[in-house]
């Protein structure tokens, strides 16, 4: 409960009686004005107030407020909302038409509608509304008034497991305890009477002028039941605007660990991958934010973009000057040993990449702005799977493409070889010149490209539009430094990781099926030892690199669950909306 005082003087009083009054019955207003004479012999009080009230009372612009506020409140009172989940109405239908196999036009037409931001945000709009969100929580009326102390405010907040959602500080200037940071759907938020810049006089009673912030969070810390503050109201109270950015974190965050934090308690703890509402980025170094979905109004301190950027760079400097070398691996993942060893690895198609090459080291994965992207009808997403070599993205593809030959497809990929007999143009291969291969290579219209013993091979970005346009769900399985031609607006693919199990699991699983080592093409042998070590070394860069990239993980221990885990992920794409980079939606 929360209890707010605030001395006022006894021309307020009557004002607040009048404003309670007015929003009951127009007969009160004459009947207020006829008694104020006799109130005017009762008060001692000034009579330039009692001139102002009676000239607002009698005035036509007041009268024609009350009536406007009653027709309004006459109107409202006869109108109800049919639901209070239009929202969900709208995703419904949306689904629908997304089922439907040629959907009219009139259909069409109706999803693009239903998936303008603008309807959107009215149906969100109307759903608060239906379900009175905007109700105030209003504080109880005053029950002492101190008369001498008008520029003074005393709030009370009762002390619970949740904390007060406020931070405090020394202003530099005049030395006092002031109020630096309010918490987002905090309690001192929610009372809507605890400003930034306010300054704490008291707290419980206990003179604060002069103290420093530990000894008032002693104070804070000790003190049982209520909680009651004597703030100076700041000049301008600080109105806290919500911010709408959504973003996805690439790193966990236990504000429990963090030195730095302004106020442990006032942290949100949070792992990579979760999509957490930034409601304000006030703060150049700590941001207030709310889990996406979490029923909790009250928002938590997160360090900034800035400042994360600025730790994880910190971090891997130390790093770097511990072990003088590069950083941006960790030495898990980091081993001589990750590079196939040039007699055994021969590949179908060189993608091989040099694995001390293939990461973009610059990047500083924190925070990503994100937005809801629903599926569009005939148009499916891509589904992107990367894994190490040999971990079975061609088997999982594969069975794919075979479920369903006119839903999936994969872009037949490109070469500058001789087709071999029996190889169809257009469908084992494209067969190209090298003319054309070059060409596109330097368009950069291919998603991946390398060349083995002297022919070169590739896959064609037009192709792979081209199979989207025509309203293909597309497969594909590319080396992973794809993904960065791939993460655009124009592909907007969804990636999964297909993982390999921990050695002993993959051992046994790959003996079990007798699995081909994809490590030696000319051969048609198992994997050895050593290939399923590579493999699980590979997995472990691409994780550690790539996660934020990584909408998806899939484990391949038994091929039938990874298989099934695949097909539940196409019908989340087909379906659901699903966040993505805000830059794919706006
Ligand atoms: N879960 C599994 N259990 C047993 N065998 C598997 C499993 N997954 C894949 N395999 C087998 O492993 C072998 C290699 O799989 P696949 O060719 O799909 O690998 P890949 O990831 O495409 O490799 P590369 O990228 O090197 O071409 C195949 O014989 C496949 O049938």
């Amino acid at each position: 409960m929360l209890l707010f005082i605030i001395s006022i003087t006894t021309t307020l009083l009557l004002l607040l009686t009048f404003t309670y009054i007015l929003s009951y019955l127009l007969a009160a207003l004459s009947g207020l004005l006829n008694s104020l004479e006799k109130a005017r012999t009762q008060l001692d009080s000034d009579e330039d107030d009692f001139g102002f009230l009676s000239d607002l009372l009698g005035s036509r612009e007041l009268q024609a407020l009350v009536h406007v506020h009653n027709k309004i409140n006459t109107t409202i009172k006869s109108l109800q909302p049919v639901l209070s989940n239009a929202e969900d109405v709208a995703i419904s239908i949306m689904r629908e038409i997304h089922y439907r196999t040629i959907p009219s036009a009139d259909a069409i037409e109706l999803f693009a509608i239903l998936q303008s931001p603008h309807l959107q945000g009215l149906l969100q709009a109307h759903d608060s509304i239906a379900a009175k969100d905007f109700t105030p929580h209003l504080p109880e009326i005053p029950v002492e008034v101190d008369e001498d102390e008008e520029t003074v405010k005393i709030v009370q907040l009762v002390k619970s497991n949740e904390p007060v959602g406020a931070t405090i500080k020394h202003d530099e200037k005049t030395g006092a305890i002031i109020i630096a940071r309010i918490m987002h759907g905090g309690a001192a938020d929610r009372s809507g009477l605890i400003h930034v810049g306010d300054e704490v006089q008291e707290v419980n009673g206990i003179d604060v002028v002069g103290k420093t912030p530990a000894d008032v969070l002693k104070i804070l810390m000790q003190a049982q039941g209520t909680i009651t503050f004597k703030l100076v109201p700041a000049g301008s109270s600080a109105y806290l605007r919500e911010s709408k950015v959504r973003v996805r974190a690439y790193f966990d965050y236990d504000p429990k660990q963090d030195k730095h934090i302004p106020c442990k308690e006032a942290g949100l703890p949070f792992i990579k991958g979760d999509i957490l509402h930034i409601v304000t980025q006030d703060d150049p170094y700590w941001w207030q934010a709310r889990k996406e979905g979490d029923r909790n109004m009250r928002a938590g301190l997160i360090p900034s973009r800035q400042l994360q950027e600025r730790r994880i760079l910190s971090a891997r400097q130390q790093l770097k000057g511990s072990n003088g070398q590069s950083s941006s691996g960790g030495s898990s993942v980091k081993s001589p040993g990750c590079k196939p060893s040039s007699n055994t690895k021969v590949k179908k198609i060189i993608y091989d990449a040099s694995e001390h090459e293939d990461f973009d080291r610059e990047e500083i994965p924190t925070y990503e702005e994100v937005a809801r992207l629903y599926p569009r009808p005939g148009m499916p997403r891509p589904l992107v799977l990367i894994g190490p070599p040999g971990v079975g993205r061609n088997e999982l593809r594969r069975r794919l493409l075979e479920l369903d030959v006119d839903k999936f497809k994969s872009p037949v990929p490109m070469t500058t070889r001789a087709p071999r007999p029996g190889e169809v143009d257009g469908v084992d291969y494209n067969f190209v010149s090298r003319e054309q291969m070059d060409k596109e290579s330097s368009d950069r219209t291919l998603i991946e490209h390398g060349e083995y013993k002297g022919h070169m091979y590739g896959t064609s970005a037009t192709h792979l539009k081209a199979l989207m346009s025509a309203g293909y769900f597309c497969v594909i399985n590319p080396h992973y430094q794809a993904l960065k031609f791939l993460r655009t607006a124009e592909f907007k693919p969804y990636v999964v990781f297909i993982k390999p199990p921990p050695l002993a699991l993959l051992k046994e699983t790959r003996h079990a099926t007798h699995a081909k080592s994809t490590f030696d093409q000319n051969t048609n042998r198992e994997f050895t030892e050593d290939e399923l070590r590579m493999m699980l070394k590979s997995a472990a860069r691409i994780e550690f690199h790539y996660s934020h990239w990584i909408d998806e993980i899939i484990v391949n221990d038994d091929l039938s669950s990874a298989f099934e885990r695949l097909l539940t992920i196409v019908q989340k794409i087909e379906s659901d909306p699903l966040w993505v980079p805000a830059s794919w939606v706006h």
